[in-house]
């Protein structure tokens, strides 16, 4: 039995063992800090170099009979996407110098060159995600390539969490702004000395979202007559892999966030650097916190209904910019 007396004294010895301990650690640290020291951060813009990225973008045209006008990063729930590309030629990214690896479900690191309603396309069936240990440059690395491959339009597509408590599972957000909590505490892919050959030092980012894409997109809402489905919201990026607290989705409501992931921003800031026109989507993949959450079965169906919905809006909005309409 531990009395009153008993539990102060254990108290007592673990403090007096704690004191031991971080004195031991004092003396390790200055022994090491007395030896000199070469520290280096390699800044994000110096992981990839021009060249590395001139290298991968020559290996991909080598590929491509036409020159590619879009681009297109499929987000989680969304590598069906890649369906509607005809005669793909695949590429595996191992097979691309200095591609990392993907590592989640449903990125499945192959990327398509392929045409979709009669333009040439190169897609990405999978993305790099800063929490799985890539840096942020090796994030946005890809859509440097595809800028090399000739690319004019880069569309973004993402699984995201409902924030705004209007949005339901299977809804498609069109993202008409972002806000970057990465960017806020002072992490960015451009970090690092600038590379003018893929843009100026600093990006206009308040109209990333191209307007007229925007437009394009709400009237194949009308057309496809789903317009209920779609929405016009922000998007937050998030570190992940952990999804947000409850009090950190309120937090992001009252801010005004509509939808909340933890990829894409860092993809728009190296296309808005390099001159790219921008469209990019979520599919809603979780519900607000308030709706009651729902059966994975109920769950699964919806996605695949917006999954159908992702896969028309795509295609439309292709044919439209296409043939100017
Ligand atoms: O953003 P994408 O790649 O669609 O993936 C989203 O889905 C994953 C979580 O389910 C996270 O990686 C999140 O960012
Ligand atoms: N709630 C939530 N759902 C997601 N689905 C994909 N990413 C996220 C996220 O960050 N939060």
């Amino acid at each position: 039995m531990c009395n009153k007396d008993c539990c102060a004294l254990k108290t007592a010895l673990q403090i007096r063992r704690m004191k031991i301990l971080i004195e031991q650690r004092r003396q390790q640290e200055e022994e090491a800090n007395a030896k000199p020291k070469n520290i280096i951060v390699t800044p994000e813009s110096l992981i990839y170099s021009y060249d590395d990225i001139e290298k991968m973008a020559k290996l991909i045209i080598s590929r491509s009979e036409t020159r590619p006008k879009f681009g297109l990063v499929c987000g989680s729930n969304l590598d069906t996407l890649t369906d509607l590309i005809e005669n793909p030629i695949v590429i595996d990214y191992s097979d691309i110098p200095k591609f990392p690896d993907c590592t989640i479900h449903d990125h499945k690191g192959k990327l398509f060159v392929g045409t979709l309603m009669g333009a040439t396309v190169i897609a990405l069936q999978g993305r790099f995600h800063h929490y799985e240990g890539n840096s942020l440059a090796s994030c946005s690395m890809p859509v440097r390539v595809l800028k090399l491959c000739g690319i004019e339009y880069m569309i973004l597509t993402c699984a995201a969490g409902a924030v705004n408590k209007n949005y339901k599972v299977g809804d498609i957000m069109l993202i008409k702004d972002h806000i970057n909590m990465f960017g806020w505490f002072g992490n960015n892919p451009l970090n690092g000395p600038n590379d003018l050959r893929f843009g100026d030092r600093h990006v206009i980012m308040a109209d990333a979202y191209d307007e007229g894409l925007i437009e394009k997109a709400l009237e194949i809402g009308l057309e496809i007559g789903q317009e209920d489905r779609m929405h016009l919201g922000v998007y937050a990026c998030l570190g992940g892999p952990v999804y947000e607290t409850a009090t950190e989705q309120r937090f992001l409501r009252s801010i005004g966030v509509d939808a909340v992931g933890m990829s894409l921003v860092q993809e728009v800031i190296y296309a808005r650097h390099c001159g790219l026109k921008v469209f990019s989507f979520s599919l809603i993949s979780m519900p607000p916190i308030e709706q009651p959450d729902m059966p994975e079965s109920v769950r699964d169906v919806s996605i695949h209904q917006g999954q159908i919905v992702c896969m028309e809006l795509l295609s439309r909005m292709i044919y439209k910019i296409q043939n100017n309409l």
